[in-house]
């Protein structure tokens, strides 16, 4: 049992990484980056089941992205990768809700993508999944469906940066502690909702989640 096996609690800051799939950074024509991308959401985008996604006002392309999470269970700064597991609390599955439209404006300009990533009900989450239940991070199945249709399925170990190094690098960037969400990007497949559309999505058959989109 890992020394975190009474922590579940999932709720601080949420580090995302970018383009860390060679296919999702190609669907959108982006460069595969040389070290891992990070990004920030705020607390206030967390929503967990029985909450509905809604759509920002005035994004006319809002996308799912799902996505491993990774929650850590200890302070962490200036870990190493070969100690970087030993932070790991447990795991969950996030969904990198993203205003596409916003964030190609942003992108376009030079601007950060705080709004286009952080609005209120863009980091929607499952429960907590202990350590032990996922015993290879590196290699697990994902997958997100809209409307009963599979749009997105993809394996962790096509992840361009592993668990392990993207935990070291965001320790060099940020402090980490306990309760912070690790969002390990997505794989390809990212497409537009629609106000009505029922997303369900999972981590192999571990966990799943069911999210309205209002
Ligand atoms: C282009 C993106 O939105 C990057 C991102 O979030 C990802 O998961 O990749
Ligand atoms: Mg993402």
């Amino acid at each position: 049992m890992s020394k975190f096996a009474q922590f579940k609690e999932i709720g601080k800051k949420i580090v995302c990484v970018g383009r860390n799939y060679r296919e999702h950074a190609a669907e959108l024509n982006n460069p595969v980056p040389s070290k891992p991308m990070l990004f920030l959401k705020p607390t206030s985008a967390y929503i967990s089941e029985g909450d509905a996604i809604k759509i920002p006002k005035g994004c006319t392309d809002l996308n799912h992205e799902v996505e491993l999470g990774v929650v850590i269970g200890a302070t962490a700064k200036d870990v190493s990768i070969t100690e970087a597991m030993n932070y790991v609390a447990g795991y969950a599955l996030g969904l990198d809700m993203t205003a596409r439209d916003w964030q190609a404006v942003a992108k376009s300009k030079g601007h950060p993508w705080s709004v286009a990533k952080g609005f209120d009900t863009s980091c929607p989450i499952s429960k907590f999944v202990e350590k032990e239940k996922i015993p290879d991070p590196n290699n697990l199945d994902l997958w997100l469906k809209v409307n009963g249709e599979m749009r997105q399925s993809g394996n962790t170990k096509d992840m361009i940066f592993p668990v392990e190094h993207l935990i070291s690098f965001a320790s060099q960037c940020f402090t980490l502690e306990p309760g912070d969400l690790i969002l390990t990007g997505t794989p390809a497949g990212v497409s537009k909702l629609n106000s009505g559309d029922v997303i369900q999505a999972g981590l192999a058959n571990i966990i799943q989640v069911q999210f309205l989109v209002q």
